[in-house]
């Protein structure tokens, strides 16, 4: 029985790693159907992602067999499944555009994920989640129960298998222990080009600066506010009359966009770390 594979992969640059990686896949009855490669010149690092489907070997197995070939190469590699849907946990607070948007996106076939719970710290979403059948927690957090109301969160990711979390409008600092905890799985939409206007109520930023531009950068969550690696951004024109709720109802779709863009390549493991940056195989 053929098994779909995405396996992706950093490591040292040198000639002939597609040769090595194609060779390996082609003996073992692999049929590469994409792949893609970057050389870093700044940092001498080679990134690939290969699509393939194989059949003559147990996932174990090549696992293992990978496990030996990569070594030589030091390389970084994950073996990924190419055909599951990704267990995703999206947390919301009121504003709802961004959740809305992954939802509808999901139901029509658009997201490879399996979205198994909607957590918040506000009511406004449950009808809305009962809509999609998504399961939804509220778990109201204040400065006093802000650690008790982070382990409800865990303890929900944790049940649900979550292989990705996203922060959809979700206005909450998480705990430098939970960014470990989700390193390189928590993507958030920040309603702002960054790195300007980070933080909190970046559209009251922008409108005082006087921008000619408003934007949404989807990030992965770190411990440093609104600075983790950018996975996708873009930006809407605006101009001197518009209120910042102008802007920040002409953010919203720039907002939905920019995540659900984010969310696709990060499900379909097209995003590799690359420091604190990223490199993308779109
Ligand atoms: N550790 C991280 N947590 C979060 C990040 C991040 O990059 N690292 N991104 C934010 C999203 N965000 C802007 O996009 C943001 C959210 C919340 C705040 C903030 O000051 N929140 C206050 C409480 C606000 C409230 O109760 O309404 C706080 O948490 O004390 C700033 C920026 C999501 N989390």
């Amino acid at each position: 029985m053929s098994h779909a594979y995405i396996l992706t992969l950093s490591c040292p640059d040198r000639p002939g790693i597609v040769h090595a990686v194609s060779g390996f896949l082609f003996e073992r009855g692999g049929n590469i159907e994409e792949a893609a490669q970057y050389n870093d010149h700044d940092t001498g690092l080679f990134f690939m992602r290969v699509r393939f489907a194989c059949g003559q070997l147990t996932p174990d197995d090549l696992k293992l067999q990978l496990k030996a070939f990569a070594e030589p190469f030091r390389m970084d590699w994950r073996l990924h499944a190419g055909d599951q849907p990704m267990r995703t946990v999206i947390c919301v607070s009121r504003e709802g555009h961004c959740l809305n948007d992954l939802l509808f996106r999901w139901k029509s076939g658009l997201l490879a994920l399996d979205i198994r719970a909607i957590v918040s710290n506000h009511r406004d979403f449950y009808q809305l989640a009962a809509s999609y059948n998504v399961p939804f927690h509220h778990v109201a957090v204040t400065a006093a129960t802000k650690p008790q109301a982070e382990a409800k969160l865990l303890e929900v990711i944790e049940a649900e298998g979550a292989e990705l979390v996203v922060l959809a409008r979700y206005m909450q600092i998480l705990s430098d222990d939970l960014c470990r905890k989700l390193a390189g799985r928590a993507i958030n939409i920040h309603h702002s080009f960054l790195p300007s206007f980070k933080g909190a109520k970046p559209y009251y930023q922008a409108h005082d600066r006087g921008v000619k531009l408003i934007g949404a950068t989807a990030h992965y969550v770190t411990a440093a506010l609104d600075e983790g690696p950018i996975i996708e951004q873009d930006v809407a024109r605006v101009d001197h009359g518009y209120t910042v709720e102008d802007l920040t109802a002409a953010g919203r779709d720039t907002e939905s966009v920019v995540l659900a863009r984010a969310v696709k390549w990060h499900s379909e493991h097209r995003v590799l770390l690359n420091g604190h940056k990223t490199v993308i195989f779109r």
